[in-house]
């Protein structure tokens, strides 16, 4: 199961606060349950744990397979949650150092023109061997007209017909939302593949659909163990929320006692992707109605040497949550050598999780000095199961601690803002 060590954040907060917050917390989680809080139709990322649909979970791993025989390169196309969520498991369960089979591109999160450029350079240049590359492509937008995702896609994808004539149907494939919008017309028109995306479940919620099934299971990962782990802590969760709540309470009292920023971070390198999943999870359900604590990311040791000087003696308005791995899938001694010229041979014998783990414990001794409250949320192992769980306990606690802030946690109204004055200056018509 998730664990968490609250201790660096309850020695900020007093007991008697925390008691009389509890209840906010069980009462939020109950609108969770009951489905009886703002936005209680968007609570299918819950349904879909409760009866998961195996036949999908089938399709998937098999059309994945065909995928992973014929293809050199896979794109995920999409922007938010439509891809963070699968990226971060990706990272965590891939070492990236692989080598050769397939590889798999990220195209639509922006609009740099030189990033897609150069892309298309690359999918149009041979093989080794001088044959051409057998790209294949999953879209991914739930209202299918995201800009950023729609023109990479259209890129893309005009290439592609191009270069494999009628057979760039079989290696496109498209997930977005059941009916409507241009991309089911396009879909309809090319016959594409198509997964649907529940219309009960927003982008930043829709990891465990076939937004992030499909390219996870293309990358090699198991999905019925991932999913079936997200399951179990569901499960966990609905009898026993404890852990959730008592994350919940913290968060809250904190944020109403004047903290401003969650430094959220991992001293795991692959953890880093979930510092982004959780970025876009934290920051777009509770940052409404002049609310909300900024979900930052740092990743460490990297950035104690840049914003760990802030972190320790800047502005004292932020607290910070730590992704820990307890047992790592693989590990390094320190080499030992027969001359000490470069005065480390105090460490030998050790490992770099180890050490790494000590670069850990001296950080959160020294940012609870500083006066930063610490969360840790644990990990026994990084595998599929555990990712599961993570998933699900941060969609969980999301739900819960922005109930909590009295805010619909699954709208973001304001991200129309942007796209409407850029949409103006584009010139587009109604
Ligand atoms: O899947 P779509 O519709 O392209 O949206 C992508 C992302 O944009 C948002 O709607 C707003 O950022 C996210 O919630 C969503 O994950």
């Amino acid at each position: 199961m998730i664990k968490t060590d609250v201790d660096g954040a309850r020695q900020f907060i007093d007991d008697e606060e925390y008691t009389k917050t509890y209840e906010m917390a069980e009462n939020a989680f109950r609108q969770v349950e009951q489905a009886s809080g703002p936005g209680n139709n968007w609570l299918g990322w819950r349904r879909i744990l409760k009866e998961p649909n195996d036949a999908e979970l089938e399709r998937i791993e098999r059309h994945a397979a065909e995928i992973r025989k014929n293809a050199d390169i896979f794109i995920i196309c999409g922007i938010g949650g439509s891809y963070t969520g699968a990226k971060a498991i990706i990272e965590s369960l891939t070492s990236g150092f692989e080598g050769s089979g397939l590889e798999i591109l990220y195209a639509g999160h922006h609009m740099g023109g030189r990033y897609l450029h150069d892309l298309m350079e690359y999918l149009k240049s041979p093989r080794e061997d001088g044959e051409p590359k057998r790209v294949y492509l999953n879209v991914i937008s739930k209202s299918g007209s995201t800009l950023e995702t729609a023109l990479a896609f259209r890129t893309i994808r005009a290439w592609m017909h191009e270069e494999y004539g009628d057979e760039a149907k079989n290696r496109i494939v498209a997930t977005t939302g059941e009916s409507g919008g241009v991309l089911n017309n396009i879909i309809e028109e090319e016959g594409y593949a198509k997964y649907v995306i529940p219309g009960d479940i927003g982008g930043r919620f829709s990891v465990l659909t076939p937004v992030g099934l499909l390219p996870v299971a293309v990358a090699g990962i198991d999905i019925q163990t991932l999913y079936y782990g997200a399951v179990a802590e569901y499960e966990l969760t609905e009898s026993d929320p404890g852990k959730i709540l008592e994350y919940a309470t913290i968060r809250y009292i904190l944020h109403k006692n004047g903290y401003a920023l969650d430094v959220i971070g991992s001293f795991e390198p692959e953890m880093m992707g979930f510092a982004a999943w959780t970025q876009q999870l934290l920051g777009e359900s509770e940052g409404k109605e002049g609310k909300g604590l900024f979900p930052a990311t740092a990743s460490y040791s990297t950035d104690l040497h840049s914003i760990g000087q802030m972190i320790q003696q800047g502005q004292r308005n932020m607290l910070e949550t730590l992704f820990v791995i307890e047992k790592p899938i693989s590990d390094l001694k320190i080499t030992s050598m027969s001359d000490n010229t470069d005065e480390l041979g105090y460490l030998e014998g050790k490992t770099f999780h180890e050490i790494n783990h000590s670069a850990q414990e001296g950080t959160v001794q020294a940012h609870l000095e500083g006066g930063v409250p610490v969360i840790r949320v644990i990990l026994e192992k990084l595998n599929a199961q555990q990712i599961g769980r993570f998933i699900y306990f941060y969609e969980l606690m999301t739900a819960v601690y922005v109930y909590m802030l009295d805010v619909n946690p699954f709208n973001q109204p304001g991200v129309e803002n942007y796209k409407q004055a850029m949409y103006r200056l584009l010139g587009k018509k109604d």
